[in-house]
């Protein structure tokens, strides 16, 4: 882990990202580093520190997924979502709660593939162009053809071009046997008593055939055991689970499913107490997974959760709803800020958008009116408004190349008052 990633230094690179919030980007640094200190405590004392996992308490749209979502990837953390309520619907049974564990390996075992294909990233690409000129011009085809359609594919001309390559089959799914230590993967079961690895042909553009293939020959350089071994012990020791709507498991709330809430709260128990969990690549140890709990707790509140639940999330923190000045906040001074991205989009097609300080703040405006009128959904508000904004110029820039638009409020009030002042219209399209 980054020795750098110091509880400041997480909030400020979190600052750059999201509005506010300072008590819950504290609670989230601080937790981060406590795993940083972890590691270096003696073996024995390591163990007894468990996370100290969080509970976010906010109306929806106001940054907690952004906040957990921006750190985990400050920590290059294996993360998943989950909503609560998942486990409500009918045909579920407790077991399924340990799917969190097993997702999150996936993402560890992804994460731990991505920062080592770099490494044998030449290798493959080399063994992928030879595959994917064999699929373009046939085996044994002469070096001068094969040059001709390399320089081809470089160049893009062939993006749009569909080839049939062979793929390797995605792995069937794993099964459980009650008593077992592991789950059974049956097509690696397969690939052990001499079936190999089941190729199937595939119809692909060929930009998607390049990237399958350079996965695949990458994926063949590396030691899958050696992956999937650390990929376990990341998502052991830095896994991040997001539990979302933990607030409509509680048992006041009277909404909900056929399974009982107190129930799901008992499936989950063990998982956030600390428990082992059987998963394809074998057993994994959930008791220092870093669990983020959320909700709007508009209705129920958090001591309506079961109380060995609420001992397991002992760190409150409450968010703000987000007010007008946070919206002028969000759209002018994040990194990658909304009018950002669409003056980015927009100028590939030679057009060049700007916003001034009054259309920024009209925007800001209308979003929290509609917010207000119709539903909070929070600063999602903005993305619907900003779509609605531009759509017009997105849709003809291709004509337009050479002009420039100024965003000003007097065009932010022409593309969008009429539709924000008729409230019935805005519960439509904004
Ligand atoms: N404080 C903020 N600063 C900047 N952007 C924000 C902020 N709050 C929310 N956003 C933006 O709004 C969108 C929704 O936010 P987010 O997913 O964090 O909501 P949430 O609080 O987790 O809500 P929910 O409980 O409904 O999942 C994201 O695109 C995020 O970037």
């Amino acid at each position: 882990m980054n020795d750098n990633l110091t509880p400041k230094a997480i909030v400020a690179a979190l600052d750059a990202h999201i509005i506010g919030q300072r008590d819950a980007k504290r609670a989230v640094a601080v937790a981060l580093r406590n795993r940083w200190r972890r590691q270096k405590l003696s073996p024995e004392l390591r163990d007894e520190v468990t996370p100290k996992n969080i509970l976010m308490i906010g109306p929806t749209g106001c940054g907690k997924t952004e906040i957990s979502r921006r750190l985990a990837k400050l920590a290059d953390a294996p993360f998943v979502k989950v909503e609560a309520t998942k486990f409500t619907e009918v045909g579920y049974v407790g077991r399924d709660v340990e799917q969190i564990a097993r997702d999150l390996v996936e993402e560890a075992i992804r994460l731990e593939k991505e920062r080592r294909r770099l490494s044998v990233k030449d290798k493959a690409e080399a063994a992928a162009m030879d595959r994917l000129l064999d699929a373009l011009t046939g085996k044994g085809s002469s070096q001068a053809t094969r040059e001709a359609f390399r320089q081809r594919f470089s160049d893009g001309h062939l993006d749009a071009t569909e080839i049939e390559i062979e793929v390797e089959q995605a792995p069937t799914a794993a099964f459980e046997i009650p008593g077992a230590p592991q789950m059974i993967n049956l097509s690696e079961m397969m690939k052990q008593f001499g079936g190999g690895q089941q190729l199937k042909r595939r119809k692909l553009p060929v930009r998607a055939a390049w990237d399958k293939l350079v996965e695949e020959e990458a994926d063949k350089r590396l030691d899958q055991d050696d992956v999937t071994r650390t990929a376990l012990a990341d998502a052991e020791a830095n896994g991040i689970v997001f539990l979302d709507e933990i607030d409509k498991i509680a048992v006041s709330d009277v909404r909900g499913g056929s399974v009982s809430r107190e129930g799901v709260q008992r499936d989950l128990l063990p998982l956030i107490e600390g428990t082992t969990v059987a998963t394809k690549y074998g057993p994994m140890k959930t008791d220092h997974i870093l669990f983020i709990a959320s909700g709007a707790f508009h209705v129920a509140k958090p001591s309506d959760l079961l109380p060995e639940l609420q001992g397991r999330l002992p760190i409150r923190v409450e968010l703000k709803g987000l007010t007008e000045a946070d919206f002028i906040a969000i759209l002018s001074d994040t990194k990658a800020s909304l009018p950002a991205q669409y003056q980015a989009l927009i100028a590939t097609e030679g057009v060049e958008v700007s916003f001034t300080e009054d259309g920024i703040a009209a925007v800001a405006r209308i979003a929290a009116e509609v917010n207000g009128q119709v539903e909070n959904i929070g600063a999602r508000r903005l993305q619907t408004v900003m779509e609605k904004l531009l759509e017009e110029v997105s849709f003809d820039a291709e004509d337009r190349s050479g002009e420039s638009l100024v965003v000003d409020g007097a065009y932010v009030d022409k593309q969008l008052a009429s539709i924000a002042r008729n409230t019935d219209l805005s519960r439509f399209v904004l």
